[in-house]
Order: structure tokens, then sequence, then C-alpha cells
């Protein structure tokens, strides 16, 4: 692939007193690309989406984003540039409609969040996006029902298509697959699969069915730091994987 990456990690590193949660990490997304972030439990993965989408501040390095140097930026900046992510933050509100939920992030993307309580309900020229976003992720027809009464699997896939209302360039997915059953989990890589062909994604998940069907590249993550990056069977196939991770599991 040519052209400039969409997303570029500089040697960052994410210190917490003395330790070590992020080392010299250096990785870049193409557009259009999945790149799945792997690791064993504590080995930097959430840490380091939350530097990207601007959560937590880096201790060293720099993040670049089409160009432009991001490490800064407060997440409302990056997300109105095209940086969103799902999963373990956004917060889905319960006694909300599916579409009202999705309705008030497309409110949020169209720099409307001051009128956010007063017009959540009301603006049906919202409807349109939101509906859009829904059908995306095959809630289009949940959208009437009020956010806790959806399935586990039916919240994450609401969580999904809130991020998509943000109309993102590239999706931060932070273990989309996590607490949901088996059959959910398939239901979720399908959509993912098919999301892929028109999103670029960095996606962290232990499921690793779900990252070998979904990544077009591995990095592979211990102790803060990329031991491998690759294919995905070149990374499978990497004795030190295999040593510090996939090991485990095979
Ligand atoms: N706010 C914090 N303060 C102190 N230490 C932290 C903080 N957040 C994370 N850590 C530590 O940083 C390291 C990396 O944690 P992180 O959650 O990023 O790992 P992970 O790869 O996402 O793990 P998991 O797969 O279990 O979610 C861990 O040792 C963790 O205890």
């Amino acid at each position: 692939m040519t052209g400039r990456p969409l997303l570029e990690i500089r040697h960052l590193s994410k210190n917490f007193g003395g330790l070590v949660a992020t080392s010299d990490v250096s990785l870049e997304v193409r557009p259009g690309e999945t790149l799945a972030l792997i690791g064993p439990n504590g080995a930097g993965k959430t840490t380091l989406i939350a530097q990207l989408q601007g959560e937590l501040r880096p201790s060293s390095g720099a993040i670049l984003f089409r160009g432009r140097d991001i490490t800064h930026m407060p997440p409302q900046r990056r997300a109105s540039l095209g940086l969103a992510r799902s999963f373990q933050i956004t917060a889905v509100l319960p006694d909300f409609t599916a579409l009202e939920n999705v309705r008030l992030a497309v409110q949020a993307r169209s720099g409307h969040s001051f009128r956010f309580w007063r017009s959540a309900a009301g603006d049906a020229s919202l409807d349109g996006p939101a509906g859009e976003a829904l059908d995306q992720v095959g809630l289009g027809a949940r959208r009437a029902t009020r956010a806790d009464a959806l399935s586990h699997g039916e919240q994450r896939q609401l969580e999904l298509a809130i991020a998509l209302a943000m109309k993102p360039a590239l999706l931060l997915l932070d273990e989309p697959m996590a607490g949901i059953g088996r059959q959910d989990a398939a239901a979720m890589t399908a959509l993912l699969r098919n999301l892929k062909r028109s999103y670029s994604i960095v996606l962290v998940e232990h499921d690793m069915n779900a990252v070998f069907a979904l990544a077009d590249r591995v990095a592979v993550l211990v102790a803060g730091a990329v031991i491998a990056v690759g294919a995905p069977d070149a990374v499978r196939a990497d004795p030190a994987v295999r040593a510090a991770y996939l090991g485990h599991t095979s």
C-alpha cells in the first residue's frame, strides 16, 4: 500500500510512576486497514488506545493523525477530526431508545451539543443519519427499543452505531467481544467483517478467532513493547510471539 499512513504512532511511552505501561511503541495504520493489537493481560493495549483517543496523555512520543500532530489534543477535537473510540468508554443512556442514543452522537458530531438535552428527543432531521448508523449494525428494527431492554450483544451493536454516527475515518475498538456469548461474538465478527470494508480500524481483542478473521496486520504487545508486527499468519508463526503469548493458547 502506498501513500501517507492514516495514523502514525512514534516512540510512544506511558509511565504510571515506576511502571512502564507503553514502551517506545511505533506503529502505523494505513488507510483502509484493520490493525489488531493483541497481547497478554496488562500488556498495555488499553493504555495505548486511551492515548490514541486522548483520554491519557503520553509520557513521551507523538501521535499523528492524517499527518497532523494530535499528541496533546483533547478527545473531543480528535473525534471531530474523525477518530472515534467504541466500547469500554461509550455511555449508552439506558432509558433512551436506540435511536435517541445514536441521535445524541449525531448531534454532537454536527456541533449541536449545547442543545443536547432540549433537542435530544425532538429533532427529526437527525433521524436519517441516526437510523442509517443503526441499519449499518443491524439494529434498524430495534430503533424504538429502550437501550436497557436490548440484549448484551445488541448493546454492543448500539455502542458501535454510536461510534459510526460520528462518521469516523478511524475506529478504535476496545474489546468488542468482551462479555458476550459465543453466538453474539460470531455475529459481531460478521458485522465487523462487513464494516472493515468501509473503515480503517484499530482493534484490541482477546478473541483470537475474531482477530484472525478481521486483521490485515497484527501487532503483539508484551510488557508495553511491540515484539512483533505483520501479517496474521507471519505473526502466528513467529517463535517469539508463540513463546510470549500465543503459545499459551495452542
Ligand atoms: N491508571 C493507571 N494507573 C496505574 N497503572 C495503570 C493504570 N492503567 C493501567 N495501568 C497498568 O498499566 C499496565 C497496562 O495495562 P492495560 O490495561 O493497558 O493492559 P491491557 O493490555 O489492556 O490489559 P487487558 O488485556 O487485561 O485489558 C498494567 O500493568 C496496568 O496495571
